[in-house]
């Protein structure tokens, strides 16, 4: 070999050994940070939930002295959920569910495939954190009482009552027998009453029990979907939202709509009323997409969720007779979730108003509808909790996953609560602040993303530091990958992501893809949501013609025109709704799309309306079959040429296993380099931390084999 090649080869050897040296951080250390969710306060106290490296613990904080502390001490990366965490009225209690419920086949998940199988139940734990937790039994969606010493909560469609002490005795007991599925319960104000819809297939019921006699009383009964039953203060009345009972072959869809209504029930004669009704099919995700999406305040009025007016905003409306709601936030912009003031005066909100990529919290005045802001800046603030004169919130930034934040009412100063620091191996100094950027479909569509660029000073992909070499042939240009969230109804923000694991990691992930020298690009493509009722309801999306496509052919050349990248070397990952746009970028597209990672996507939208479920939740009928798997990759699989890791859980219930193991087989037969990870016993949502790193693992792999980039190479992390 020619001298100056064994110069060459010696100089690369050491650069790239220096790059080795310099990676600034790892998946495991990306993904090291505690993350807080299902935050939730009453009186002076707030509880949530911290999962770190997969340990899910709940924590307490009591305020105005922001007193932390501990209440449960699991220590196990054990792959069981903890969930709909709710304190009892006088703060002693928290209530909430461990484990996921059962499939149409009546199990569990059980990720660790462990040989004792896996549970969903109820448990309690002392605020005081000085005792275990106990198990109350097997259920989910605890609900308090009023005085706090009972709870009731689901399982399998029944109502069961527990009374809570330092033991739960006597057992639980099953409230009633009634036929359908009861949900959206809640206790009386005078605690002796429990009001619950019960939903029968075609129809539901609103219905109250009298605890005293053990009779039911039905409301307003008729042959519609009666749904989120509210008390009114004084318990002599209940509203709740009515949309039309389902005729013969009617589909759920839940990207599109449905007229909806309110009502008011008189609860002695049980005869109820219109309120209002939505001029169009507003309807379907204003009531499943937030929390509450109904409330009746204590100063008399109903507030609830609606699209009508082409964003997602909150509405008051008199209870006593038919009348126009107000819109307590007019404006181009979404609303999220929301908290009402103990007092009813003020709504407390989360939204994109004036940061359409963020979201920060305001209040609204119910009676003046004047609104003001409460947080600001580049933080993603969300999920707001009023505790007394505080406001408790969950906050993050681009740098720092979500935790958990407050502020006095009486001064904007904001103070973070938890963690009170970052891990040592999270690489937050290391991190790449992400760009906001649009760009128009070829329909002219303007569509936001989140564009990633690798840490200065990192050697354009193929290339050593400038002056360790002279200049080479290699590309001076980089690999780009594009990120598709799932949902679709989602919207990645700049900014750690915070709804839940999988988000939170899928940033997490971006960031890490960034510092090995891709440009990464998070597409907001439409069908998703914070770009109004329009946007997320586009037209011919997903199993009507894939109309999405166009982003994600709009975000390629958006790449291919940026200076930093090679328009040759373009990938593709996501997961769920985004698997299913990055094999349809593979299948129609292998000319443009070098490789790609599909995490449990959709790929045949025909047989997941026949074979899933009943329309495939997106309400695919007879008719639109043939249309469903022309807007599929399994549609176009002559085509596709490039490689592609496929990644699923084997007991997904949300996309079907069947849906891989179809296409693999598919691909293999035509000679398409596939690879797999299959993760037995996982679901959608993987469950393990471990999982995730497996996940990651494999696909950093993968891209570094198809897409390579040189490991990293920039300054050492500033502590
Ligand atoms: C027909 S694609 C199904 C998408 C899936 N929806 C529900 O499970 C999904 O995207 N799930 C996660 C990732 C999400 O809802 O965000």
């Amino acid at each position: 070999m020619h001298p100056t090649c064994y110069l060459t080869l010696l100089l690369w050897l050491t650069f790239d050994s220096l790059v080795a040296q310099h990676q600034l951080f790892t998946i495991d250390g990306v993904l090291s940070a505690p993350y807080s969710s299902n935050l939730t306060g009453v009186g002076d106290r707030v509880v949530w939930l911290v999962t770190e490296r997969g340990v899910r613990n709940i924590w307490t904080a009591t305020f105005p002295d922001a007193k932390l502390r501990q209440l449960t001490q699991q220590r196990t990366d054990d792959g069981q959920d903890l969930n709909d965490l709710t304190l009892s009225p006088d703060g002693r209690w928290v209530a909430y569910v461990r484990g996921t419920g059962k499939n149409k086949e009546g199990v569990s998940p059980n990720p660790t495939s462990s040989p004792t199988s896996a549970e969903q139940a109820v448990y309690v734990v002392s605020t005081t954190g000085t005792a275990e937790p106990i198990r109350v039994g097997v259920g989910s969606h605890p609900v308090w009482s009023p005085e706090g010493k009972r709870l009731v909560y689901g399982n399998g469609g029944q109502l069961y009552l527990a009374t809570i002490s330092d033991k739960i005795h006597p057992a639980p007991t099953r409230l009633f027998t009634a036929r359908g599925s009861q949900a959206d319960y809640s206790f009386s104000p005078d605690g002796r009453r429990i009001l619950f819809a019960s939903y029968r297939g075609y129809h539901s019921l609103i219905g109250i029990y009298l605890l005293d006699n053990q009779q039911i009383n039905w409301l307003a009964a008729g042959v519609d979907r009666d749904q989120f039953p509210v008390w009114s203060p004084d318990g002599r009345q209940v509203a709740f939202e009515r949309v039309p009972g389902s005729r013969h072959g009617e589909l759920e869809n839940i990207q599109g709509g449905r007229p909806f209504a309110i009502w008011v029930a008189d609860v002695a004669t049980g005869q109820g009323r219109e309120i209002w009704h939505s001029p169009g099919d507003d309807g379907g995700f204003a009531q499943y997409y937030p929390t509450a999406p109904l409330r009746w305040t204590r100063q008399n009025q109903l507030l609830f969720f609606s699209e009508h007016d082409g964003w997602m905003h909150v509405y008051k409306v008199a209870p006593t007779r038919a009348n126009t709601p107000v819109d307590l936030m007019p404006g181009a912009f979404e609303v999220e979730e929301t908290c009402l003031s103990a007092d009813g005066r003020y709504l407390y909100y989360a939204s994109n108003e004036a940061d359409t990529d963020r979201r920060h919290l305001w209040r609204v005045n119910v009676e003046t509808a004047h609104r003001e802001q409460l947080t600001s800046g580049k933080g993603i603030d969300t999920d707001p909790v009023v505790v007394g004169q505080t406001l408790v919130y969950r906050d993050a930034a681009w740098n720092e996953p979500t935790g958990i934040a407050w502020r006095s009412m009486t001064n904007p100063k904001t103070t973070a609560l938890f963690p009170a620091k970052w891990p040592n191996t999270f690489p937050k100094a290391a991190l790449t602040e992400p760009q906001a950027i649009t760009f128009a479909a070829a329909d002219g569509l303007v569509v936001h993303g989140q564009l990633f660029l690798p840490p200065a000073g990192l050697p354009p992909a193929g290339l050593p530091p400038a002056g360790l070499l002279p200049t080479t042939t290699a590309p001076k240009q980089r690999p780009a990958l594009l990120f598709f969230h799932g949902g679709p109804m989602r919207q990645m923000l700049l900014g750690w992501h915070y709804r839940g694991i999988y988000y939170a990691n899928a940033y997490a992930m971006n960031q890490y893809l960034a510092q090995q020298g891709y440009v990464v690009l998070a597409v907001n493509y439409r069908a998703g949501i914070g770009y109004g009722r329009a946007f997320r309801r586009a037209d011919k999306q997903g199993p009507r013609g894939a109309s999405e496509y166009q982003d994600v052919l709009a975000a390629a050349t958006f790449l291919q025109n940026h200076p930093a990248v090679d328009p040759k070397r373009l990938g593709l990952w996501g997961g769920s709704y985004g698997g299913y746009l990055t094999a349809l970028g593979l299948a129609r597209n292998s000319d443009l799309f070098a490789c790609g990672v599909d995490l449990h996507g959709v790929h045949d939208w025909s047989w997941r309306g026949n074979m899933f479920s009943p329309g495939g939740d997106w309400g695919i009928g007879e008719a639109e079959t043939k249309e469903a798997l022309a807007s599929s990759p399994n549609a176009d699989l002559s085509r596709w040429r490039s490689p592609c890791l496929f990644i699923h859980g084997d007991d997904d219930r949300n996309v079907a296993f069947a849906e891989t193991v179809d296409l693999v087989q598919k691909l293999r037969s035509q000679h398409v380099p596939t690879d797999v990870l299959i993760l037995p016993d996982e679901v959608h949502g993987f469950l393990l931390h471990k999982s995730w790193l497996a996940v990651y693992g494999a696909m950093d792999r993968f891209l570094q084999y198809y897409l390579p980039v040189p490991r990293s190479l920039g300054t050492t992390p500033k502590k």
